[in-house]
């Protein structure tokens, strides 16, 4: 297992579905130039999503040969698709910008968690049931998607006081600059000036 080196550090935001933790934290990543680590996924890419930047879109085959050369850290399998982050990309990623993020679901932030100890920084975003229905009808998700990712709500909410930050999305500008505000805190580097 990699050791992580004094100034390495890794984020992770999770919290439900379609809270809004992508969009968080693409945004408050940006502000201070973090990488994202994504996941190889065995589902197909919805219309707007694209190979290498919302995920690795792999076929079955292909992920089951590399979990077998023992190439992911965690897999996970939600509703019959699995999700997986490889080691070599998180080293790859640590190694050049010494500080990255990712959107994982509860058990890959826990498995993280142990991986890397206190070098991993929980951020758990929420939103009440209601609103992400809500977000997500307005994105034009199908009845279906919905009502499976609220399957899981209650489950990834009970994550929330294991998680080292908690915020509730409401707001996504406040959230942003909330969320930027204590990854800077972590950094140091004087990127931000947000007082
Ligand atoms: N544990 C784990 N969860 C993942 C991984 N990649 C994605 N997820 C989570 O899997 C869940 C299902 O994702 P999906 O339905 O494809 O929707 P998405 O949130 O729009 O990508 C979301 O909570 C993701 O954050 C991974 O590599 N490991
Ligand atoms: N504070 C907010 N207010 C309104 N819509 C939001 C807010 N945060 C996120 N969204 C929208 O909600 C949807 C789900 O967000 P996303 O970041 O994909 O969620 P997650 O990564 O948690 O599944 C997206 O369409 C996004 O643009």
């Amino acid at each position: 297992m990699y050791v992580l080196k004094d100034k390495e550090i890794v984020f992770v935001f999770t919290g439900p579905t379609g809270a809004g933790r992508k969009t968080i934290a693409e945004m408050a990543g940006a502000t201070i130039h973090m990488k994202q680590v994504l996941s190889y996924t065995t589902r197909e890419p919805r219309p707007n999503e694209a190979e290498g930047r919302d995920y690795h879109f792999v076929d079955p085959d292909a992920f089951a040969a590399a979990e077998r050369n023992g190439e992911f850290v965690e897999v996970v399998d939600i509703d019959g698709v699995r999700y997986g982050v490889k080691h070599a990309d998180i080293e790859a990623a640590l190694r050049q910008y010494g500080c990255i993020y990712l959107v994982l679901n509860r058990y890959g932030a826990e498995i993280l968690k142990d991986a890397y100890g206190d070098k991993v920084k929980r951020f758990f975003i929420y939103a009440s049931p209601d609103t992400i229905v809500e977000r997500l009808k307005n994105r034009g998700d199908s009845e279906d998607r919905i009502r499976r990712y609220l399957s899981h709500y209650e489950e990834e909410l009970a994550y929330k006081s294991e998680c080292e930050h908690a915020y509730e999305n409401i707001d996504s500008s406040h959230t942003i600059y909330d969320v930027a505000k204590t990854l800077e805190s972590y950094l140091q580097r004087g990127l931000l000036d947000l007082d």
